[in-house]
Formats: C-alpha cells, structure tokens, sequence
C-alpha cells in the first residue's frame, strides 16, 4: 500500500482551504448584571497572572476569601444600571463591532469575536474560525494601548488553545495602534463631532484612561507611555478648540499605589478650582462597558456636582460607529497585507 492509499480518519481537515479569520477580542464581562455570575467573571479574571501580579499563594485567599463574596454583590448593582436589552454593552458592541467589519473585508474573511474572560471564548471562536477553513488567523485585541495585563493575556490564551492541536493555524496578532494616525484622526473626527453636538461648551476636557498598579510602569510595561503619547496627540488635534485638556486613571483597584492622577480625584479638583463645565472622554476603551457608563457618565456626574460643578458630559466610545468602523477596518487590513 502506497501512502497515498492508506486511509485518512473521516474527521481530517479540508487539505487546504485558504480562507482567513479575523479574532476581534476585548476584555470580559459577566453573563447577567447578578451576583453569581459577576462572581463567576471576576474570578476568572481576577485569577489571571497577568492582571493581578501577585503571588497566587498570597492572593487567592484575599480574592476567594474577601473579594468573591463582597464585591460581586456591589459590582451587580452597577452592572444593572448600564445593562441593556441586549445583554452587557461591552459584549453587545464588541458583536456589533464583528457584524459590521465583516461585509466590509468581504468574502474571503471570517469574522468573528470573543472575550478573554467568559463568553463566547477565545478559544472555542478560535476552533470556530479554523473548522470555516481558516488556516492564517488575525487575532485582535481591542486595546489601543499596549498592556501586559490586557494584550498579552490575549495571546496567552490563544497560545494555550494552539497548544492542543497538531495542525495550527497562522497567527498574526494586531499590534497596539496607540499613535496611529487612523486612530487619532477617528478620535479627533468622532470626539469634535460629539463636542459640537453638546448645548454647552465644556471649558475643561478630561481624557480617562483605565489605570494600573505603578509598579508596572516601573516593571517596564509601556502602557502608560502608550496612554500619555495618545492624549498628546490627540491634544494637538483638538487644541484650537480653546478647552483645557488634561489626562487621568481611572477605575484604581485594591490597596497598591495605581497610575496618577486619578479621575474621581481630578474630577473633584476640577469642580472645587472653579470648573463649571467638563466633558469626559475615554479614548482607551474601543467599546462603552460598565467603566466609561457608570464610573465616568453616572457616578463621574455625580462627583462633579457635589463638587460645585454644573454642565457634564461623558463622551462615547468609537464603538460600531462611521468612525470606529472604518478605524478597524484600516487597522486590520493593513495586518492582512499579503494574506489578501
Ligand atoms: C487588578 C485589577 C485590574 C487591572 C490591572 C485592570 C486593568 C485593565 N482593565 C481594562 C479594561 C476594563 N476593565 C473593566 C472592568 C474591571 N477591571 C477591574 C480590575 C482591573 N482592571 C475590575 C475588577 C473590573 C470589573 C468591574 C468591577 O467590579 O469594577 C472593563 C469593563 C468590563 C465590563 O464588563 O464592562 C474594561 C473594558 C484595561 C484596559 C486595563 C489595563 C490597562
Ligand atoms: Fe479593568
Ligand atoms: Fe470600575
């Protein structure tokens, strides 16, 4: 018997297809606004190395001990007041972001999206694309601004899913696009356009990026570098608008001294120095989620007017919006140059 003879096993791949995928991922988030399943989210997510850099000996008692059964509870009640019909805004928009882009990379593309903690998860989007016929596969972290704690656990876990297969496919991964002029131009485009439809005009513009422990700036990690050099650039693109424009952290975590200033703390010094109108941008998440639509829009709101200030704004997302939209398609199709 000539090799050519001998039998394949009847669930062998297609010998070659040549079609290409395209993996859009963001963070997570839970599958209902309810305790239990936030505290499902948070432990996975919690648990990952990459997020919280300490010992797991160390940690998981204070997260499994302390942090599962009292933060869930109160993170729930947030998650319910951004929830929208058509589940958690983060996933809802990611969905849409994947509907939109795929008619725009045409035929020859799948598109699909995931979540790096939950559903629908990298790893089965992964087999998903590659049982289409995918043989090179884009994979995509939605994070503008490089982040070992985001990006990379990404591509861990997308590594641990090759890991299982005999047959991998080609991974490219999308680089962080932090100073991309696709990207500035999208912010500055979508951000001017919002900031004209306001009926007040903000005298000060606050641009909130999520933080991160200091320590991994020290550590060597570039996101807040990343961060610093996106607000520069934007600055330069809206500075004849006559506003103030400052950057700040948000969203700290936990004991460890995080990224300042912070954003609750700007936000309150801005209403206390006299500033009567704000506008919040959150040029850092590509989708509204629970951090930019309670901690910024409701509770950021709340701060600002206890604190003496009158007229505020929280600026959306680029989200499946025009500009948005053609940003993700100019960045992913310059990853695909040669493969279409
Ligand atoms: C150690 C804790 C955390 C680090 C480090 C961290 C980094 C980080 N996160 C984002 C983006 C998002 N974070 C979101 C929610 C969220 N983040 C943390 C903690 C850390 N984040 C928690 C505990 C939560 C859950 C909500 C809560 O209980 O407060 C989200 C929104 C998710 C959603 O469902 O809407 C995003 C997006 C980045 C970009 C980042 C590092 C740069
Ligand atoms: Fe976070
Ligand atoms: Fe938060």
């Amino acid at each position: 018997m000539t090799w050519q003879e001998q039998s394949l096993p009847a669930d062998h791949p297609a010998v070659t297809s040549g079609r290409i995928g395209v993996l859009l991922v963001n963070l997570g988030t839970p599958e209902g606004p309810d305790a239990r399943s936030v505290k499902r989210y948070l432990g996975e997510f919690l648990s990952d190395r990459r997020v919280v850099e300490i010992p797991a000996i160390a940690w998981q008692p204070i997260l499994r001990g302390i942090i599962l059964n009292t933060r869930p509870k109160k993170s729930a009640e947030a998650y319910r007041k951004v929830w929208r019909a058509d589940g958690s805004p983060l996933a809802a928009i990611t969905r849409a972001q994947a509907d939109k882009l795929r008619p725009m990379l045409g035929d020859g593309v799948q598109v699909r999206w995931a979540m790096r903690y939950g559903e629908p998860a990298i790893g089965g989007e992964l087999q998903a694309l590659m049982d289409a016929g995918c043989e090179r596969i884009l994979l995509a972290p939605l994070y503008p601004q490089y982040c070992a704690a985001t990006t990379a656990t990404v591509v861990d876990k997308a590594a641990d899913k090759l890991r299982e297969m005999r047959w991998q496919p080609s991974l490219r991964t999308l680089p962080p696009y932090h100073d991309d002029p696709v990207y500035i131009d999208a912010l500055a485009a979508d951000l001017g356009a919002q900031l004209d439809a306001l009926d007040f005009d903000p005298e000060v513009l606050l641009l909130s990026f999520h933080g991160m422990p200091q320590r991994t700036l020290e550590l060597g990690d570039p996101y807040h570098c990343h961060c610093r050099k996106t607000a520069r650039l934007l600055e330069a693109r809206l500075a004849d608008r006559g506003m103030e424009i400052r950057t700040s952290f948000q969203s700290r975590f936990g004991r460890a001294k995080w990224l300042e200033p912070a954003t609750d703390a700007t936000i309150e010094e801005l209403a206390r120095s006299g500033t009567k109108r704000l506008a919040i941008a959150a040029p850092g998440f590509s989708a509204d989620c629970l951090e930019t639509l309670e901690e910024l829009a409701i509770q950021g709101r709340e701060q600002f007017q206890a604190a003496g200030g009158e007229r505020f704004a929280a600026l959306a997302c680029l989200n499946d919006g025009p500009a948005g939209m053609a940003m993700l398609d100019a960045i992913v199709r310059r990853e695909l140059s040669g493969w279409i």
